[in-house]
């Protein structure tokens, strides 16, 4: 089966400061991947890499089994809508269609029309004047009439109200299931890439803090709460992703391997937001590293 991402200690260094760092990745192809994780965490980075928009420094990374700058193929595989969705200004929607059907072997012009029709842009109007929201709907026109096999988007919807960022993820999701689209999206909010995310992949500081599938780290991620407890006396498979103690009491995030049987924890599902916050917060003071990555 052909893999959507694969990185190897993959890194980027601007002079001295690295902006990703040992990213190793295996992200099976189909997928709707949600990269999550603070501003300058490294997101943009790593699809600017996948889109073979930059090269990285170190290590390596396949993207639908190619090299991501390797040639026209690979590019024609791979539609990337940057951050904040930039459109030619003084261009009208219509003239942005004209320019990918020149610039896109495979472009798909009756799909992109009737998008722009369903989303309802004035093919006249100058994209200038379009809202942040309409932009966006034409950014994703122009990445879905591409007809590629992986759409890398970069926080596309961070500056449109909620409204519009709905109503884009929905067609984000159509299209997906349409056209059988892999997807790469980045965001910091939580609750888009829950809505519409099947994978997950959390950056904090330039590295994968976790990764996987989001119905397995939610079935082995669990919130622990019982009399106060020194973690370190966990059983092994047992790992502290986050941890707070009251005098009494220690509620703990972990992620286990097996089910939890001791009868002093009151064991609780975790929602992704608790999940993903549990890993943007500094490492554990339980003295084990809170990196996870499940493949
Ligand atoms: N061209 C560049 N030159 C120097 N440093 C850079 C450059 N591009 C990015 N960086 C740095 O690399 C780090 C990662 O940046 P990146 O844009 O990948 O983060 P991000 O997670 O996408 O952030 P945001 O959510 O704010 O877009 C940051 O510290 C940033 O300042």
């Amino acid at each position: 089966m052909t893999t959507l991402l694969r990185t190897r200690e993959l890194g980027k260094r601007y002079r001295r400061r690295w902006a990703l760092r040992d990213c190793t990745l295996d992200i099976p192809a189909g997928r709707i991947v949600g990269l999550v994780g603070p501003n300058g965490a490294g997101k943009s980075t790593l699809l600017n890499i996948a889109a073979g928009q930059l090269a990285p420094s170190a290590g390596s990374i396949e993207v639908l089994g190619g090299h991501p700058a390797s040639g026209p193929a690979q590019l024609a595989k791979v539609g990337f809508v940057a951050q904040d969705t930039p459109a030619y200004a003084a261009l009208t929607v219509a003239d942005h269609l004209r320019l990918g059907a020149r610039l896109n072997p495979r472009w798909d012009a009756a799909a992109a029309r009737n998008r722009i029709e369903r989303v309802g842009l004035d093919p006249a109007q100058r994209t200038g004047t379009l809202s942040g929201g309409q932009r966006a709907q034409l950014a994703l026109t122009l990445g879905v009439a591409k007809r590629p096999e992986l759409l890398i988007l970069d926080e596309p919807v961070a500056a449109v109200d909620p409204l519009a960022r709905r109503e884009f993820l929905q067609g984000l999701m159509e299209a997906a299931a349409e056209y059988e689209l892999s997807v790469l999206l980045s965001s910091h909010l939580v609750t888009d890439v829950e809505r519409v995310c099947d994978y997950l992949v959390v950056l904090v500081d330039s590295h994968v803090r976790v990764a996987g599938d989001v119905d397995e780290l939610l079935s082995s991620h669990h919130r622990l709460t019982g009399p106060r407890r020194d973690p370190g006396t966990l059983p092994a498979g047992q790992h502290v992703v986050s941890v707070s103690h009251t005098e009494r009491q220690t509620t703990l995030l972990l992620r286990a391997e097996s089910p939890i049987h001791d009868p002093a924890w009151t064991v609780s599902r975790v929602g992704l937001e608790d999940l993903v916050l549990a890993y943007l917060s500094p490492p554990t003071a339980a003295g084990r590293p809170a990196l996870e990555v499940l493949r």
